[in-house]
């Protein structure tokens, strides 16, 4: 448990109290002492950029902040709501510091292909993910979607598909692939944008937007988000990756709630991601699961699973079984 949940009582020290550390310079040992911050002014991070976050305070203010020492390694990341330090203005030159990240309703993660390297967080805090995929140039990708659709069951998400550039090509038969899905659809061209069906969709939430390179999406959110310039050189323009120093997800105010852009974030791995995860999807399929002997990977080939045994029942749809299936498969193939 870290510092921050300390019990506002705690602060009679004993020698316990005291963390013993190697102390070459002789400073004075640090001890567990440190004041509270429950009180001090709350704001949202918005973006991170090279060390500093842009918070969105209460006020309507943004200040520029640092993280302190003792939060780096658990890590900030846009849309936290964090306390500040220091000096909380906005006047150009002035540095705030981040002193407290509140807890988080939802991380989604960019967890690595690689088991062994450590998962990053995107963005904290949202709701919806929101998969932007072009009906042409370039072709859909089905594999790609159901990545995304994992990431999102996984942290919790509602996923919103968007098929782009519906004017050169009728997403139709791409789309009975996703049918099975708790999936929102919605269907656009930038020649005629009818956003109204969207809007209401994003407004009130925290909605990311992931999608691979010339798919559309920085056309969509600038009709969404009128005023928001992209800020240019976060992705380089050959690997199409965003460079880790400076590229992060930025909030974006916008349908009436808060639309977070994610340049360079092209995939997501799935690695340490179980069926457990992906089960967060499907309510109708998670009760039944909890009847499967232990460790049942829910496959088809996975004996005596208990779906299969609901299915033959007729108590849970063939389609429905299929498309976890599917996504449970997708996980598989990577271990
Ligand atoms: N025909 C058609 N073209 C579109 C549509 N939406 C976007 N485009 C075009 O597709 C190209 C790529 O659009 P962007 O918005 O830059 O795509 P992106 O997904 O942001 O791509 P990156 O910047 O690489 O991340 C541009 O030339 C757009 O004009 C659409 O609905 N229909
Ligand atoms: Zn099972």
């Amino acid at each position: 448990m870290s510092w921050l949940y300390e019990p506002n009582n705690s602060f009679d020290l004993d020698e316990d109290d005291v963390r013993i550390r190697p102390n070459p310079k002789g400073s004075k040992p640090r001890t567990k002492r440190r004041p509270n911050f429950d009180d001090a002014p709350l704001g949202m991070v918005t973006e991170v950029h090279l060390a500093r976050y842009q918070v969105l305070m209460e006020n309507g203010q943004t200040v520029t902040a640092t993280l302190a020492k003792e939060l780096r390694r658990q890590g900030c990341v846009t849309c936290d709501q964090v306390r500040l330090d220091g000096v909380v203005t906005a006047e150009k030159g002035t540095l705030a510091r981040i002193v407290k990240i509140e807890p988080r309703s939802s991380e989604l993660t960019r967890s690595s292909d690689e088991s062994d390297s450590a998962d990053q967080t995107i963005v904290a805090n949202a709701d919806q993910l929101v998969i932007v995929m072009a009906a042409a140039n370039p072709e859909p990708r089905p594999r790609l979607v159901d990545r995304y659709l994992v990431a999102a069951f996984n942290a919790g998400l509602k996923p919103i598909l968007v098929m782009t550039k519906c004017d050169l090509a009728d997403p139709g038969d791409f789309l009975k692939a996703f049918e099975g899905f708790d999936l929102r659809i919605f269907k656009h061209s930038s020649e005629n944008p009818k956003l109204e069906q969207l809007i209401t969709w994003l407004e009130g939430h925290k909605s990311v937007f992931v999608g691979h390179s010339g798919v559309g999406k920085t056309s969509l959110i600038n009709l969404l988000a009128p005023n928001y310039e992209r800020a240019t050189g976060s992705v380089n323009e050959v690997t199409g990756k965003g460079k880790h120093t400076s590229s992060s997800a930025k909030a974006i105010p916008a349908a009436g709630g808060w639309i977070i852009d994610t340049p360079g974030v092209r995939t997501f791995g799935l690695a340490g991601i179980n069926s457990q995860g992906i089960l967060k999807g499907f309510a109708d399929l998670a009760e039944g699961a909890k009847s499967c002997p232990r460790d049942c990977s829910h496959l088809e080939s996975a004996p005596d699973c208990e779906l299969d045994a609901q299915l033959q029942r007729g108590e849970l749809s063939a389609q429905r079984l299929d498309s976890f299936r599917r996504l449970v498969g997708a996980i598989s193939s990577v271990d």
